[in-house]
């Protein structure tokens, strides 16, 4: 038995081009595009037909019929189905958890490989039914007669019968993600012009690392489709400069301020699915595979966006990598500096760079980290060198996998060197890590 936590190697990542919601990717379902994320890392890493130590993935949006979408993913693919899967949801934060909890089993001795994974479409979004509806149908399932069916059937009013759609809104405070964002720009002084400068930024390295070839070992064609089609080479600052507000209007208004965020800087609705191979160091060489880097430490914060607490304003909804990230320094004995990639999550081009400016506050790291002075700031030249979510897209829970491939690539081409990952999701949590080579 293993007792101390062993080092937990990244082998390699595998995904579906992202594409936009309700477009190429509108037949296919989650379990449809996991399972095909699954075999093309599978037809990579030669797994076709083995059995892994476990597979963890989920979806921030299913239906209830994917109970456990990510067993039934496994078993339509060319993995032994042997392989035990499960499914995890922790919002946007879905596809590193998957991975932390892969990540801690292999650690633990527990198991020798696994894949953590994530996917979602918004383009075949579960709609469910009002309250009374769903009650009478249950009923109607099983009533004895069919008169008693009938009868229950003829309970039914026709207003009843709308259905009730997604939300993508925060249940706590009925604000969407983009109006939360849109107030903690506001608070944390973002322009509107750096939000688009790194929204072109995203565009442009996304661009860049297909023509070099980065994404031919991460990414997998799929239906036709072999890039991420949200992706805008041709995006400028002068085109982005012209898009309309989208979110905040109310808040700039009640502020006497100018709204700043646009379909331009803001992640678009996306479908996609992606995965990842994490192995123990010995299964690795046993099937003489490569170790592109290691996953070496995760921190997981949530604060609190709805009340507010010690005489504070509440948080911002997406900034809890803030406070992730000290604790994960403060462990591995590390500055925010000494990183030779960031890969920061932009599911606003805002709360990317909210996030740098908290870590660069005085006040905002005595105050609200309780740290003793600023973190300070960072190489910009560093961060999302390869593009990130606003050009390639969003698909809630295969974002945290596409990060983690990518960040592992990098350091396998740099040769060594360190990476930190950072994760805002819904529900005021951030999901960060560090990988190593
Ligand atoms: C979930 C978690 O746990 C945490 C998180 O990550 S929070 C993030 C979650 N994600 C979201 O909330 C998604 C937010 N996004 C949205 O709701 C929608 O995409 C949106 C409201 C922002 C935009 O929707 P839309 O209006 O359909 O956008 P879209 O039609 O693509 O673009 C509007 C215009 O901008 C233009 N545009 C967009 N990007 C552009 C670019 N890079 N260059 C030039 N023009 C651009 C489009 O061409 C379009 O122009 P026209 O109107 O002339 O056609």
């Amino acid at each position: 038995m293993t007792t101390s936590p062993r080092k937990v190697a990244i082998v390699g990542g595998n995904r579906i081009p992202f594409a936009r919601s309700n477009g190429k990717y509108a037949d296919a379902s989650n379990q449809d595009m996991l399972t095909a994320a699954i075999d093309g890392l599978a037809s990579r890493y030669n797994l076709q037909g083995k059995r892994v130590g476990s597979v963890v993935a989920g979806a921030v949006l299913k239906h209830s019929r994917d109970f456990n979408l990510t067993r039934e993913s496994v078993i339509g693919s060319v993995l032994d189905s042997a392989s035990p899967a499960y499914d995890v949801q922790q919002a946007c934060g879905t596809g590193l958890a998957a991975a932390i909890q892969v990540a801690d089993a292999i650690a633990l001795g527990r198991i020798e490989s696994g894949i953590a994974g994530g996917t979602d479409t918004t383009s075949d979004a579960p709609l469910s039914v009002n309250d009374d509806l769903r009650k009478t149908l249950i009923k109607v399932s099983s009533a004895k007669s069919t008169v008693d069916r009938l009868k229950l059937l003829g309970e039914i009013r026709p207003q009843g019968l709308v259905p009730e759609q997604p939300q993508n809104a925060e249940p706590r405070t009925g604000l969407s993600m983009g109006e939360h964002a849109a107030i903690t720009a506001r608070e944390m002084g973002v322009t509107r012009a750096d939000q688009d400068a790194l929204a072109v930024a995203s565009h442009h390295n996304l661009a860049a690392s297909y023509d070099s070839g980065f994404q031919d070992d991460l990414v997998t064609p799929y239906l036709g489709v072999a890039r991420d089609d949200n992706m805008r080479p041709d995006s400028s600052e002068e085109k982005l400069g012209k898009l309309k507000p989208v979110f905040g209007k109310r808040d700039a208004e009640a502020h006497g301020t100018e709204a700043t965020m646009t379909a331009g800087n803001s992640t678009p609705l996306t479908d996609g699915a992606s995965t990842v191979l994490l192995a123990s160091e010995e299964w690795a060489k046993e099937n003489k595979l490569p170790v592109r880097a290691y996953l070496v430490d995760s921190e997981t914060a949530s604060v609190d966006f709805v009340h507010g607490h010690d005489g504070r304003t509440p948080d911002g909804l997406l900034m809890a990598p803030t406070y992730a990230v000290p604790r994960l320094l403060a462990r591995n004995g590390l500055t925010l500096q000494d990183f030779d990639y960031y890969e920061i999550h932009e599911a606003f081009a805002s709360q990317v760079l909210a996030t740098l400016a908290a870590w660069e506050s005085e006040e905002y790291c005595t105050q609200r980290l309780g740290l003793d002075k600023a973190l300070g700031s960072i190489d910009r030249s560093k961060l999302n060198v390869n593009g990130s979510s606003l050009a390639a897209g969003h698909p809630f829970a295969a974002t945290g996998g596409r990060i983690l491939a990518a960040a592992a690539k990098l350091l396998e081409q740099k040769g060594s060197g360190r990476a930190l990952i950072s994760v805002c999701a819904a529900g005021g949590q951030g999901v960060t890590a560090i990988v190593e080579r």
